[in-house]
């Protein structure tokens, strides 16, 4: 299965959370509505994360996602990347055949919901830094991997 990139708007993402970025003029936005935390013992956590380039198109046959977490990704020093989410399908799985990929610039991140299926952080261009905010509680329900169809991520041009 081939998902064609599409550009990061906060429309699109909307179903899964939301885009994240810095005024355009002198002021501070708060984007924050996605935030969320499930689990009153769970801690904050933010760590950073130095990230090799994927080379397209991604192959990958995994998802994952935060039950009890949103999960936010905000550049510090990044090319363009990856946002690859998935609806639930009837089985609480992702639902591949819907899923969708969003090409981010340098100067967008995201939030994802918490519960939403994504695909692990993916950057393109070059090396790539990142701070990464969710809260965790060290259990095994912090991040919940599975075994997806194989699917590829193209860029429009390579799309044919
Ligand atoms: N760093 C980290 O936890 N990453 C994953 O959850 C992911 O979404 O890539
Ligand atoms: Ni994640």
């Amino acid at each position: 299965m081939r998902l064609t990139v599409e550009p990061l708007t906060a429309e699109a993402f909307a179903p899964f959370g939301e885009v994240l970025s810095a005024p355009d003029a002198p002021g501070r936005g708060y984007i924050d509505a996605a935030l969320a935390n499930r689990r009153a013992h769970a801690k904050p956590s933010l760590s950073f994360t130095f990230k090799a380039p994927a080379s397209l198109p991604l192959a990958s046959t995994v998802m994952e996602r935060h039950l009890h977490s949103s999960q936010s990704f905000v550049p510090m020093d990044a090319g363009r990347w990856l946002a690859i989410v998935a609806p639930h399908g009837a089985d609480g799985r992702p639902d591949m055949a819907r899923a969708r990929a969003f090409l981010a610039r340098p100067d967008q991140g995201v939030t994802y919901g918490a519960d939403v299926w994504h695909h692990p952080f993916t950057v393109i261009d070059r090396p790539a830094r990142f701070a990464i905010f969710m809260w965790k509680d060290g259990g095994p329900e912090d991040d919940e991997f599975v075994d997806v169809p194989p699917f590829e991520v193209v860029l429009p041009d390579a799309a044919g």
